[in-house]
Order: C-alpha cells, then structure tokens, then sequence
C-alpha cells in the first residue's frame, strides 16, 4: 500500500500527515509537490492542512487550480480513499469533490484547540474503527472552518449519512448542524476540519485520531484481498 501526502505551497501540516501515516499505519508514504501530474501508484491520498497560496481569495480556492487536483479527482473517481483534513478540506469543496463550503468562523477568530467530536458514521472506510455516537478528542486550528450548505445539500447529506463527525458539547466556528466532517456519496473521499493526525499520540493529549488511520488501512487490506482471492 502506497499513500500520498499532496504538499502545496503554503501547507503546514504535510510533515504531521506523513510522521503519522508511518507511525500509526506503517506503510510507505511519499510527499507528491502539486505541480505532479501521476498519482497512479498510490492507493491513498491525503491532502494535509495548511495556508494554500496564503489563503488568498478564499481558503483553497486557488491550490483547487493547481496540475495534481485533476489527478485527485480522477483518483476519487476511481474509488480510491481521498482524505483532506482542515485547508485540505477546503480544497476538496472548492475543487466540487465535496459539497458545500467554509466559510470564516462566526467569531471571526482563528480557534486553535481541542475540541469534542461526536461519531455520527462509523459505517465509512475511515471511521469503521470508531463506535457510533462516540466521543473523542481531536485538535483544531482554522480561521475558516464554518461548514455551510443550502438546505437541499443537507437533507442529501443526511438521507445518504454522509455526516461523519459533528461537534460535541461547544461548536467553534458556527458550522451548520455543527458539522466537523462529511463524506461524497460514494463514501470514499472524507473532509474534515479537526487535525487527527495531530491526535494520534498519548503525549499530543488525545490519540483517538489513531483509528482513522487504522479504518483506512483496514478498509485497504480487506479491498485488497478481496481482489487477491477473486
Ligand atoms: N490548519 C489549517 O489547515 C488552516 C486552514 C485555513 N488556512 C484556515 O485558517 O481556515
């Protein structure tokens, strides 16, 4: 299993990203700069957190423009897992892999902190290590994590349980129905504006975010010898 971490310019949290994948998952995991033009051999691609391009215009809209989102897009096409946490979720919103958008935190303030996440779907590649309607401990840091959609967008979310995460207890940047994380249709392309990869030690003071990496290896050993055996 091969997964990619997307570095763009201004991305922070690519080394998290990376440091995590190995200690947790321990497989191979490879920087790809955005100017890439061939993720064929990765299986996973993981766009990390960050300050894209500055966050100029809006967070994510200009890295959406950069050559690897049209192999990120081709990839989620093909069903491969496709994870953005925090600008990396933005990125997917405004590259249309995901629906809705961020936008600035009702405070108007950047929030850096720990924050309470609820598990709403744990049926999905990424949560199936979590329990339903647990509660865990994953960091935030964002100036525009408020997650808005017009009504018709929502009742899709729910009617499909794309709703992955939602926030326990306080909401820190007014998103709707205190939306933390949602999912494409197809369940295979997840956003999220908590850090898990930031959660994944005793001594970060939470690892729940470990079982994100755990279901997405899980997930990938099971496709994998699914095909093997057929
Ligand atoms: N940690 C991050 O990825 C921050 C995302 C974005 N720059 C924001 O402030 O909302």
């Amino acid at each position: 299993m091969r997964v990619a971490v997307i570095v763009f310019p201004g991305s922070n949290a690519d080394v998290d990203m990376f440091q995590a994948v190995e200690d947790v998952m321990n497989v191979q995991v490879d920087y790809i700069w955005h100017s890439a033009n061939d993720l064929s051999g990765y299986d996973v691609i993981l766009l990390p957190g960050g300050f894209s391009y500055g966050d100029y215009l809006r967070c994510g809209a200009v890295a959406r423009f950069s050559p690897i989102m049209e192999q990120v897009t081709k990839a989620a096409e093909e069903g491969k897992l496709v994870m953005g946490i925090c600008n990396g979720f933005q990125i997917l919103t405004e590259a249309g892999l995901l629906p809705g958008a961020l936008l600035r935190n009702r405070s108007l303030k950047f929030r850096c902190k720990l924050t309470a996440l609820r598990v709403e779907n744990n049926e999905t590649a990424f949560t199936r290590d979590y329990q339903a309607g647990e509660v865990i401990q994953i960091p935030i840091a964002h100036g525009e994590g408020n997650y808005y959609c017009d009504e018709e967008t929502l009742a899709k979310l729910k009617a499909n349980n794309q709703i992955v995460f939602r926030y326990n207890g306080e909401n820190p940047n007014g998103s709707l129905e205190d939306i933390a994380a949602i999912c494409n249709e197809k369940g295979n392309v997840l956003g999220m504006m908590p850090h898990p990869e930031r959660a994944v030690h005793e001594w970060m003071s939470s690892a729940d975010g470990r079982r994100m990496f755990t279901s997405i290896l899980r997930t990938w050993e099971e496709r994998n010898s699914v095909k093997a055996n057929a």
